[in-house]
């Protein structure tokens, strides 16, 4: 197999005509840089922010093209919609949360810890959400290494994967096998790196069609919340279906959430989407504990050099704008994909390098604000 090159890419990429059928996409300088690594292909193309949602083909068009040379194992394309410089910053956004229920403080004193009565399932002290506006900006990972990170971080770690439309954490843990049931329904967790795990990837065979209904979601999730065997944790991590949706809406509604984590990618459009996920979280009075910026910018394998193709920084504006705490950088580097994908995160199988580092950092700022919100009452959840 020949060595794929940036050149091959641009040449397919010409194949693609403009937004407006004039040209193509290269010619009209919309195709920002392009990393190849590992036979996996990064690239962003630039469009008008207010035609983002409608130039989706086009990005898909790119993707299936650059995946459909001989040679590539991959292709993450996304579009950006950069802010011309010099442009006047986006007008000042209301608090997150307002005042007048209790939890729009990001600083102030730590009252007394997490309590055990507040996350509404019994022995869990605390649930995070870790969702992003859309799909694809890497929330299953930050959602895999921000456990792993807090089971470093010397808490009791669960983690419930909420996606039960690609369920991926047996993959990301590296877990095979169905669990056990016990008396009464109730199902054993799956553990792996010391983290109790439950996913509906344990329970369906992969490649199964499962078509899901609003309603069989729903029971779907609070089963897996409600009807496992947890134990005592400090922490459960929910891995929430990418997107903003009323299924993801319902879902925050329903979980008894001590907070959510919003993970982002540093572009204008991926920002947009989080802020999305922001006001989802404010409608139901879940406080966001901060935003990830994951793909923050690039390290190249060979050299370690570091670039900033994707505009790196966005999200960390944006939270500043938005009034919410920014949690950390996570760069785009081979060794997040590899491990992830070999179903051995960062966080435990290189435990001293830099990314494990990092996630541990954003694993402490997220346990600091769950600390500092404990004092509020978590949203009722109804029965039926
Ligand atoms: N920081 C990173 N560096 C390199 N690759 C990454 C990084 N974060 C995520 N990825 C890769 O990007 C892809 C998408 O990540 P992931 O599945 O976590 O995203 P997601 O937002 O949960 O996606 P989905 O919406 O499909 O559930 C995966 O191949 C993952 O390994």
């Amino acid at each position: 197999m020949t060595e794929l090159s940036r050149d091959q890419v641009i040449e397919a990429l010409k194949g693609i005509r403009g937004p407006d059928l004039d040209g193509n996409i290269v010619d009209l300088g919309m195709v920002s840089d392009v990393f190849i690594s590992d036979a996996k292909v990064y690239f962003s193309i630039n469009v008008p922010a207010e035609r983002a949602q409608a130039l989706e083909p086009l990005r898909q068009a790119a993707e299936r093209t650059v995946k459909a040379l001989p040679g590539v194992k991959g292709a993450v394309v996304s579009l950006t919609a950069e802010r011309k410089q010099g442009s006047a910053p986006p007008p000042p956004r209301p608090q997150p949360s307002a005042p007048a229920h209790g939890h729009a403080h990001n600083h102030g004193p730590a009252p007394s810890g997490p309590q055990r009565t507040k996350a509404g399932v019994p022995g869990i002290d605390a649930i995070i959400a870790v969702a992003s506006g859309k799909g694809g900006v890497g929330k299953s990972t930050t959602a895999v290494n921000l456990a792993l990170a807090l089971k470093a971080n010397g808490l009791r770690v669960g983690i419930l994967d909420a996606d039960v439309y690609g369920p991926s954490m047996p993959r990301l843990l590296g877990i095979t096998g169905r669990p056990q049931q016990i008396e009464n329904r109730i199902i054993v967790p799956m553990e792996n790196y010391g983290i109790k795990v439950m996913s509906m990837g344990f329970l369906v065979d992969e490649g199964t069609a499962m078509i899901w209904r609003g309603p069989m979601v729903q029971s779907a999730l609070m089963q897996m919340l409600r009807e496992v065997a947890w134990g005592d944790l400090d922490v459960l991590v929910v891995d929430m279906p990418p997107g903003t949706g009323d299924a993801q809406l319902t879902m925050a509604q329903q979980v008894p959430l001590s907070g959510a984590v919003i993970v982002s990618t540093p572009q204008d459009l991926a920002l947009i989407d989080a802020r999305k996920g922001l006001n989802m979280f404010n409608k139901v009075e879940v406080p966001v504990l901060g935003i990830v910026e994951n793909m923050s910018y690039f390290i190249a394998p060979d050299t370690g050099n570091r670039y900033d193709i994707f505009g790196h920084g966005g999200a960390r504006t944006e939270a500043e704008t938005i009034g919410v705490p920014f949690l950390g950088e996570v760069p785009l580097t081979i060794s997040i994909r590899e491990t992830s994908d070999a179903g051995t995160p960062v966080v435990v199988s290189e435990p001293d390098g830099p990314q494990a580092k990092i996630y541990r950092d954003i694993a402490t700022k997220v346990w600091e604000q769950v600390k500092a919100r404990s004092g509020r009452a978590a949203p009722s959840i109804v029965f039926e």
